[in-house]
């Protein structure tokens, strides 16, 4: 155990580690899916698919490294699901994915409806606004799992500059990692102090892991996939991978704050380890659409930020979805 009962046992790599004609030696008769989710990302998603289906796809019918690559088009309002399908992706609307189990907006949503529509036993997740990455990313976020059957969770670290309108470099992005995720855990599961991008929306799961944890329908779902990770294969069982630099589109600050929500929302159910939660509402109280709970539309929190209007400041109210829906494979 390491200093201040630092657990540094999250072993990190580097996306060097691997070429991809390595992992494709070690992937054997292992499926690999990666999913892209995108809501209205028509300006960036095109591009990250390209890229990935070129350098990893199955083309030609020579066997690639990834068996699939499979956009979840989060209820865009733009062309995403158009631009997707014409790069090389299979496009499934998240929608109207198992309508049998209803449908509310998020993240979360998107990757938990995911995997009733791809066959990979590692699965790979990257976002669609991406721009400056590469597809190292995927080979170097799927090393760990090929190599080391004790990983179930592989988090990407990069550095996350944020680019102003102008293309200047600012101070650092991941603003929700360091002002809500990193705190919380320092608080209250010390023991993940080792992870360096907690929040990262570039990571690798193995399908086994992922179908078996309550997934938050919004932004929660990287803080509760790594907590539930922890808690179900200690943290020896995440990894992380240095793939060097990501940019990617940024938020205002307000709707920051209602990512911070659905962050602490999940990070506050998962706060005490399984054997102490006997007190805390079960996690993975189903949301509505559920089949065997219909009752009430999920969970929402409400959050009131401020804007200055010409009578003085006016409350922005903004009802905050942070339900969640049951392991999948108990769908
Ligand atoms: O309801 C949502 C919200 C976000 N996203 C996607 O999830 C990824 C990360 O979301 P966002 O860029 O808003 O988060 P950020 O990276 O800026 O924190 C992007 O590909 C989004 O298009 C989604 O599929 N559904
Ligand atoms: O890390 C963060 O603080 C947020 C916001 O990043 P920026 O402040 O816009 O660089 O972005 C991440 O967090 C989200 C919630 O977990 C993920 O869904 C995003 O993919 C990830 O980029």
């Amino acid at each position: 155990m390491g200093e201040a009962g630092i657990n540094r046992a999250v072993t990190a790599y580097r996306a060097s580690d691997w070429t991809t004609a390595d992992l494709i030696a070690l992937k054997g008769d292992r499926t690999i899916s990666v999913v892209v989710p995108a809501r209205d990302e028509e300006a960036t998603v095109a591009a990250v698919v390209e890229r990935l289906v070129a350098d990893l796809g199955s083309v030609a019918g020579g066997r690639g490294l990834v068996d699939e690559v499979v956009v979840i088009d989060s209820d865009s309002t733009d062309a995403t699901a158009r631009v997707a399908a014409a790069a090389g992706a299979r496009v499934e609307p998240a929608a109207g994915i198992r309508p049998d189990l209803g449908t509310v907006p998020g993240k979360g949503e998107a990757l938990w409806k995911s995997q009733f529509v791809t066959r990979g036993d590692l699965v790979v997740f990257v976002d669609a606004d991406l721009l400056d990455w590469g597809t190292h990313f995927v080979t170097g976020l799927l090393g760990p799992l090929l190599v080391d059957e004790d990983v179930h969770l592989v988090k990407a670290v990069y550095d996350r500059p944020m680019i102003d309108a102008e293309g200047r470099e600012e101070e650092a992005g991941g603003r929700v990692t360091e002002l809500v995720a990193r705190p919380w855990l320092a608080l209250h599961r010390p023991e993940l102090a080792g992870i360096v991008q907690p929040l990262s929306g570039e990571w690798a799961i193995r399908r086994s892991a992922f179908a078996s944890y309550s997934v938050p329908v919004g932004y929660g779902i990287e803080i509760a996939a790594l907590i539930d990770t922890a808690d179900t294969h200690g943290v020896g069982g995440i990894a992380q991978v240095d793939l060097g630099r990501r940019t990617h589109r940024h938020h205002r600050h307000d709707t920051l704050g209602l990512m911070a929500v659905q962050v602490l929302a999940a990070a506050d159910r998962r706060r005490f380890r399984p054997v102490d939660r006997r007190r805390l509402r079960p996690v993975g109280e189903p949301v509505d659409g559920d089949r065997r709970d219909r009752s009430g539309l999920g969970e929402t929190a409400v959050l009131t930020q401020y804007a200055r209007r010409s009578a003085g400041f006016e409350p922005v109210v903004t009802p905050v979805g942070i339900g969640e829906r049951p392991p999948a494979a108990s769908c």
